[in-house]
């Protein structure tokens, strides 16, 4: 029993006990994120990350399809992509834990480190490493039809020291689709949502919307990347519930100039197009020039890859198994595993700094049912739990109720995929090839994403970075 000094006493869930709580590491859209130790015997002192999933304010838990479809995202197996370790769930309120790989780094805070402590630019060597194991993770996801969504700097993460130093570790794939991607962060903890890395087909509606939104957002990363700055710095208005943001729009065609129908063909059928094409047409881009914003020659293999990631017709946006075949993986510096280390000897070695940790936090509001509702636990990684298997089950049940038509859990035909049902959380092959959600989920859910409180911005080049309002996160 652990008093929370109120006259309510909370009892710790039992799995809870296999872990030792360092502190919170970070705060999301959905929820809290924390550093613990293992205390198992085989994976003692590991670290590992738990996202604790807030409650909607509806309070209504986790549904049984996001329960089904996180755990088939166990199931995801790849170098490049986080790995989701065990899967808790809380009985008492139904809120979700995910246990996952932890990870020193993230892009937000290796470029922030270069903006704002060192001034100067990453080597290319580290870029390209980056961008091609971000490609390869996406590559993957995308050939075993998930559209991660909401890609951005602090959603790539890179392990610090041990067997996978430098890595990248593309996380939270999967999570704005089970969690529908609200506009609004679930809880108001001052989370700012960021549309920067919003693809042009989102923005303007899009109703059947593909992998290339990913590659819009690689190809933003990897601007930014090169500049340390965001290429697309949108104000999202708030005051819309519609995908529509005229702002971030025009961020994109300063750069790129007007979209046609000449270079966009399908661009005519987008609904927020069709409303506002006279006035998008109306306006006047300077057109400033991708190249001379990223400083690259406009001849060279990387210009190339970045203008065909930031095409504006999906149908024609390179694809993360074309980019990852591109001659700029082909040419000097080539690319490598440990991302973060020198190009070349002589080249001056960064030393990131590790995830700042706030010791100071419990995991609160954990709230537990008598202990008797609790079977054994035993969620080490690899095995599905008792816990979560009994809430699976009790979920399934729910949900056979509420949806008979739903499918059962299927063997599906990609790999190491085995066991993903293609009726739920992904995507299917449409008619014309072009992937497509499924379940009525057919409206683009914008990304979203939390910027952590600038601390120390004070590099008059960069003023802009922060949105307004920003909060930091921990
Ligand atoms: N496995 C992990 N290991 C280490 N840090 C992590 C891990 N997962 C997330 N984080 C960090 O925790 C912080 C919050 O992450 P979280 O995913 O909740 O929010 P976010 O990605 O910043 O935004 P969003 O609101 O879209 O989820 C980020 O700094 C993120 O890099």
């Amino acid at each position: 029993m652990v008093a929370d000094g109120s006259t309510k006493q909370r009892v710790r869930p039992e799995w809870l006990q296999q872990y030792e709580l360092m502190g919170k590491i970070g705060e999301g859209t959905y929820g809290l994120v924390y550093l613990v130790r293992s205390k198992q015997p085989s994976h003692r002192g590991m670290k590992i990350a738990i996202k604790k999933f807030k409650q909607s304010k509806e309070g209504d838990g986790v549904s049984p399809t996001a329960i089904r479809e996180i755990m088939l995202l166990r199931e995801c197996i790849h170098e490049n992509i986080l790995k989701l370790i065990n899967v808790h769930i809380n009985h008492g309120d139904m809120s979700l834990y995910l246990a996952f790989d932890y990870a020193e780094h993230d892009l937000y805070e290796v470029i922030r480190h270069h903006r704002e402590k060192l001034s100067f630019a990453m080597n290319q060597y580290t870029v390209k490493s980056l961008l091609w194991q971000i490609l390869n993770g996406l590559n993957y996801l995308h050939s075993n039809w998930i559209i991660h969504r909401d890609l951005k700097p602090s959603n790539i993460l890179v392990m610090g020291e041990g067997d996978e130093q430098g890595v990248v570790k593309i996380g939270d794939f999967g999570l704005a689709r089970i969690f529908q991607a609200p506009l609004k962060p679930l809880c108001d903890n001052g989370v700012v949502v960021t549309i920067w890395y919003r693809a042009p087909e989102l923005l303007l509606g899009v109703k059947h919307y593909t992998t290339a939104v990913d590659m819009w957002a690689v190809g933003c990363i990897f601007a930014e990347l090169l500049t340390l700055k965001p290429l697309f710095q949108g104000v999202e208005d708030k005051s819309t519930p519609n995908p529509f943001q005229l702002d971030q729009l025009e961020k994109i065609f300063k750069v790129l100039g007007h979209p046609t129908l000449e270079k966009w063909p399908t661009l005519a059928n987008l609904p927020h197009w069709q409303s506002n094409r006279l006035l998008i047409q109306s306006r006047k881009y300077e057109n400033s020039g991708l190249c001379s914003i990223v400083q690259l020659p406009p001849k060279s293999a990387a210009f190339d890859l970045l203008t065909r990631m930031l095409e504006y017709d999906p149908a024609k946006r390179i694809t993360a198994a074309q980019a990852l075949e591109h001659g700029y993986f082909r040419s000097d510096p080539m690319p490598g595993r440990n991302a973060l280390i020198p190009g070349q000897p002589g080249e001056k070695v960064v030393n990131y700094p590790a995830r700042p940790v706030d010791h100071s936090t419990d995991f609160d509001g954990v709230t537990a049912p008598p202990p008797s509702h609790f079977p054994p636990s035993n969620s080490m990684p690899g095995n599905a739990t008792g816990q979560v298997q009994q809430s699976m089950t009790m979920a399934m049940q729910q949900q056979r109720v509420q949806n008979s038509s739903m499918g059962a859990l299927g063997a599906n035909p990609q790999g190491s995929m085995h066991g993903m049902n293609a009726n739920s959380m992904f995507i299917q092959r449409g008619n014309t090839g072009i992937a497509q959600q499924q379940q009525g989920q057919l409206q683009p859910q914008p990304q979203q994403g939390g910027r952590r409180k600038d601390q120390s911005g004070t590099n008059p080049n960069y003023q802009h970075y922060q949105p307004p309002n920003k909060s930091r996160r921990m």
